[in-house]
């Protein structure tokens, strides 16, 4: 087959990703700039953007994609998600034409493993595209290098058959048959560069700490905060938010922290230069949250770009050691990277080092900025459930002035748990979280306000249908032990505002702490709830408290209900009436690994073992069937999960 000047050539390689926080971007990019390298004419975008690549036989295409929520797509993906799912119904739809391999990135502490990446597969299988090279799903509960590495590896001599095949024979440079799978990390190829420019910094309107509470006692083993914001900066006049949404904090990297490391990489004496982040070569992307910025200086870069505390990854060791001058470090860092040095990395990984903590360790090592820009990932914000609900609406809509005016003002709580902890063996340093004790010291900051406080917020809606129902009718199950009651918080006081109290409909609230005098989250809130009859039931397990005699492993569940499962255990009747005949919607709240897990054990064997008549619907289920039941009530937004990986 010849190629053509106009349309896509017999060589096309397309890298599509979704991704949520970057790996798989970033993943794809380098993916990109080693097809490039090879000879390959390549291009990566975004799964979202899929209108501007047409999806043709003469292309090859490598999808990367991340899981997130609750085993659903990433924001990025969701269009292009709905998009498959439309042509996929449609019979006469048929992708027989391409040729593709796929990438899923997960973790194995959710449960829907890879969810975005296995769903992803089927429906391209279900329009009978043809996968070239197997699919891999990497776990980053264990370390995506594990998966990544050889799968990224093992992709260059079946993508050069796949294209010579499409190209009629024609071996296409840099990929001849048998071309060499790595052997070691491929080290990523600079795609930065800086320029130094001169420009002035911008500045935003901060939102103001209204309210901060302590909700545990000080002997309480967790310290956990509520705080009350007012109003949101960027988001503008509007209070448009729905009780289960969330929003994201952008914390800044420490002050003392990002100071050390422009000290440690030799850029104290231009931290505040202006620089412009460009890409090397034409072709080569940047990543997309670089690719909109503006002049930025060093401190800027540390302070709000780059993630300085994840993770490291191996490509990241890899490139490291590129500019350690020192051998002898030079070769640690090389081993630490290989597969035979996979045992130690583990454990280095373990230890959650910072850059500075790698720097310190490794001190001939002196990276230059472009490369940390290259490999390091983009700074997160962090997402918080919204714990309150939006203001009324005004009594008159008729003019848009008094719309703005009732909602020109609003609160936002949140509550979350101050995160402290100790760094494992050898080193045994106490160590803290990023954003939370950044938050609560700013919270000390009284009085409120806080107007100097550099705070940046937005509303991020929850896509994934984990809100409310607006279906006054409808009964819900909600489940949130430990802060996972945040956004059982926003229902709730949404359900006092519209729900008389005489309303038919039943609202039961499952909640979890481990000692009602330490640390009863919104305790007298909740039991008003209750009072008022806006809760139904309030359900509360205590799991280190007990009046008479302390559970024993033998006595816990039956007889000492300790966790929110066992608490549904003993109303299984009930759950088993409001979920199967009453069409509750059942919401679960919290840690994915532990609870959520034995909530949705708890929930199938309820499906089993409820007493039903011969005429009921799931008479004689099984405990499979019972677990696809659950599966299958997720997909239909009957139960619905926002869960964490603590
Ligand atoms: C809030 C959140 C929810 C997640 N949910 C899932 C999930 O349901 N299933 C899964 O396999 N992985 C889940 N993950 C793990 C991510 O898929 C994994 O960390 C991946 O490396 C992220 O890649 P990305 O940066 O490209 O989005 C979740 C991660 C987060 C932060």
């Amino acid at each position: 087959m010849a190629t053509s000047t106009t349309g896509p050539r017999a060589t096309d390689v397309v890298f599509m990703y979704g991704s949520q926080t970057g790996n798989a971007e970033s993943i794809a990019l380098n993916l990109l700039d080693q097809a490039q390298q090879r000879g390959y004419q390549a291009q990566a975008l975004v799964m979202d953007d899929y209108e501007k690549v047409a999806f043709h036989p003469q292309s090859v295409y490598v999808f990367v994609v991340s899981t997130t929520g609750d085993g659903d797509p990433p924001d990025n993906a969701t269009k292009f998600w709905r998009y498959l799912r439309r042509i996929a119904k449609k019979q006469s739809e048929n992708w027989s034409f391409m040729r593709y391999t796929l990438l899923g990135l997960g973790d194995t502490n959710y449960d829907n493993f890879c969810n975005g990446g296995k769903r992803l597969d089927e429906k391209l299988r279900e329009l009978q595209a043809k996968p070239f090279y197997p699919r891999a799903l990497a776990d980053d509960a264990t370390g995506l290098e594990e998966t990544v590495e050889p799968w990224c590896a093992g992709l260059w001599a079946p993508l050069a058959e796949v294209c010579q095949t499409k190209s009629g024979g024609k071996v296409l440079p840099g990929t001849s048959k048998g071309s060499t799978a790595e052997t070691v990390v491929p080290v990523p190829t600079p795609t930065t560069t800086t320029i130094t420019t001169t420009t002035s910094s911008s500045s935003s309107d901060v939102p103001r700490i209204t309210q901060a509470q302590y909700l545990t006692a000080p002997d309480a083993l967790k310290t956990t905060l509520a705080l009350t914001f007012q109003p949101l900066p960027a988001a503008g006049k509007s209070a448009d938010f729905w009780p289960g949404d969330a929003f994201g904090v952008i914390c800044p990297n420490p002050t003392p922290l990002v100071g050390a490391l422009l000290v440690r990489l030799g850029l104290a004496d231009t931290a505040d230069t202006p620089l412009t982040i460009a890409p090397v070569a034409e072709t080569t992307p940047i990543p997309t949250y670089l690719s909109h910025l503006g002049p930025v200086s060093p401190r800027t870069i540390f302070t709000d770009l780059l993630d300085l505390v994840a993770v490291p990854k191996k490509a990241f060791i890899r490139m490291l050691a590129d500019y350690t001058a020192d051998a002898e470090e030079k070769k640690q860092l090389l081993y630490l990277c290989s597969k035979q040095g996979a045992t130690l990395f583990s454990t280095f990984r373990d230890l959650r080092p910072t850059l500075l903590d790698i720097l310190t360790t490794f001190p001939s090592c002196q990276p230059p900025l472009e490369r940390l820009l290259d490999t390091l990932p983009p700074h997160q914000p962090r997402y918080y459930s919204v714990a309150n609900a939006p203001p009324p609406p005004p009594p008159s809509l008729s003019t848009s002035e008094g719309d703005e005016a009732s909602h020109s003002t609003f609160d936002l709580r949140f509550v979350f748990n101050v995160v402290q902890y100790d760094q494992p063996a050898p080193l045994v340093v106490k160590r803290e979280g990023l954003c939370t004790p950044w938050l609560e010291r700013l919270s000390l900051g009284r009085p409120f306000p806080t107007p100097t406080a550099p705070l940046h917020l937005f509303l991020k809606p929850n896509h994934h249908g984990f809100q409310l129902t607006r279906d006054p009718t409808r009964p819900i199950v909600m489940i949130g032990p430990g802060t996972g009651v945040a956004p059982f918080m926003g229902f709730l006081e949404q359900l006092a505002r519209s729900t008389p109290a005489s309303a038919s409909r039943e609202t039961w609230l499952f909640y979890g702490c481990r000692d009602p005098r330490k640390d009863y989250l919104f305790r007298d809130q909740l039991e008003g709830y209750e009072r008022d009859g806006v809760l139904s039931r309030l359900v509360v397990a205590y799991s280190r408290y007990s009046p008479s005699s302390p559970p024993t492993p033998a006595t816990e569940g039956a007889e000492h209900p300790r966790y929110v499962q066992h608490h549904l255990r003993r109303h299984a009747a009930d759950i088993y009436r409001l979920i199967v005949h009453d069409n509750a919607i059942i919401y679960v709240c919290g840690d994915a690994l532990n609870m959520a897990r034995d909530v949705n054990e708890t929930l199938a064997e309820i499906l089993v073992q409820a007493e039903k008549n011969e005429d009921d619907p799931h008479f004689g289920i099984t405990l499979m069937d019972a677990k696809k039941l659950l599966v299958q009530w997720m997909q239909e937004h009957r139960y619905l999960r926002d869960l964490v990986s603590q």
